[in-house]
């Protein structure tokens, strides 16, 4: 998706929400559970219910590849079911050597048929690029990330610029493609980090997990990491697919991801 759509649907809607597709065969209704296609079901009745609430689906593959060649069918299929107006991510957090990379993005951009895909820097330069040779799709780089984890190789201080790693990440990577073809994870248990990572990356989106189950705030996150184009997606998963675990859990999950949106309006002016 070219990011002037991306932008115009956000602005339209006053809307940046992501909704995260981790669905968990443990955590399926009862009704769903022992249904050949249940989870697929699920996901169906989940998008039908939050497609109005949101701008984006976020699908996280270790839901699905857990499952084997099943899971890879169930993702297609979801895939194939979310509509072209609404931004795809493949939350896979790839990145190898430059010919694997390569097959990385053929594997979610060509062949799921993703808008964008997540990618862990730590092998540098070469690993990012084929990410970034494709038309209209999306490299979305781990910057700061949500976990606890984060302060073990993120937060540490260079000595050569005084600066943390995450710092030159977001200003290295940011060099390597544009605003039309990257776009940083940065999570939003980090809001206090928001406004050094708006000076390294000012026009960039910024992919935002971490607000419900993991305790971020959406109106922190907004409004220190909001730019002229909003340029944030903010993901939400537990908090709204398993909104309730009963057989009203597509209500509930529209209910819980309206609340977020009507929340969002009022951080768009
Ligand atoms: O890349 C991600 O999406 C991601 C990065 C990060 O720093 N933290 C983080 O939680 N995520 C993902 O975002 C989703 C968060 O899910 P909930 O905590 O249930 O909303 C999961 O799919 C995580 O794998």
């Amino acid at each position: 998706m070219q990011r002037s759509k991306l932008v115009s649907q956000i602005l339209e809607k006053k809307n940046y929400l992501c909704v995260g597709l981790d669905t968990d065969t443990e955590k399926l209704p009862a009704h769903l559970k022992n249904k050949p296609d249940g989870i697929f079901e699920f996901n169906k009745r989940i998008i039908d219910a939050t497609l109005e609430h949101c701008v984006s689906y976020k699908i996280n593959t270790a839901f699905y590849e857990s499952m084997g060649t099943k899971g890879w069918e169930i993702m297609q299929e979801t895939f194939n079911y979310i509509p072209d107006s609404h931004f795809k991510i493949a939350d896979a957090k790839r990145g190898d050597i430059g010919n694997t990379s390569h097959q990385y993005a053929i594997a979610f951009y060509e062949t799921l048929k993703a808008d964008a895909v997540t990618v862990a820097p730590y092998m540098g330069e070469d690993s990012i690029k084929p990410f970034l040779s494709y038309k209209d799709k999306w490299a979305i780089v781990l910057g700061l990330t949500s976990n606890a984890g984060s302060k073990d190789f993120q937060q540490l201080i260079l000595s050569d610029t005084g600066k943390p790693l995450y710092e030159t990440v977001l200003e290295t990577v940011a060099k390597w493609g544009n605003i039309d073809n990257t776009m940083f994870v940065t999570g939003a248990t980090k809001a206090d980090f928001f406004e050094d990572i708006r000076s390294v990356v000012p026009e960039h989106f910024l992919l935002v997990p971490g607000v419900g189950a993991q305790g971020g705030s959406l109106s922190e996150v907004s409004k220190k990491g909001a730019n002229k184009d909003i340029g944030l997606l903010i993901n939400a998963s537990r908090a709204i697919i398993y909104a309730s675990g009963g057989e009203d859990f597509d209500l509930a999950a529209s209910e819980a991801a309206k609340e977020i949106c009507n929340e969002m309006k009022g951080y768009i002016v």
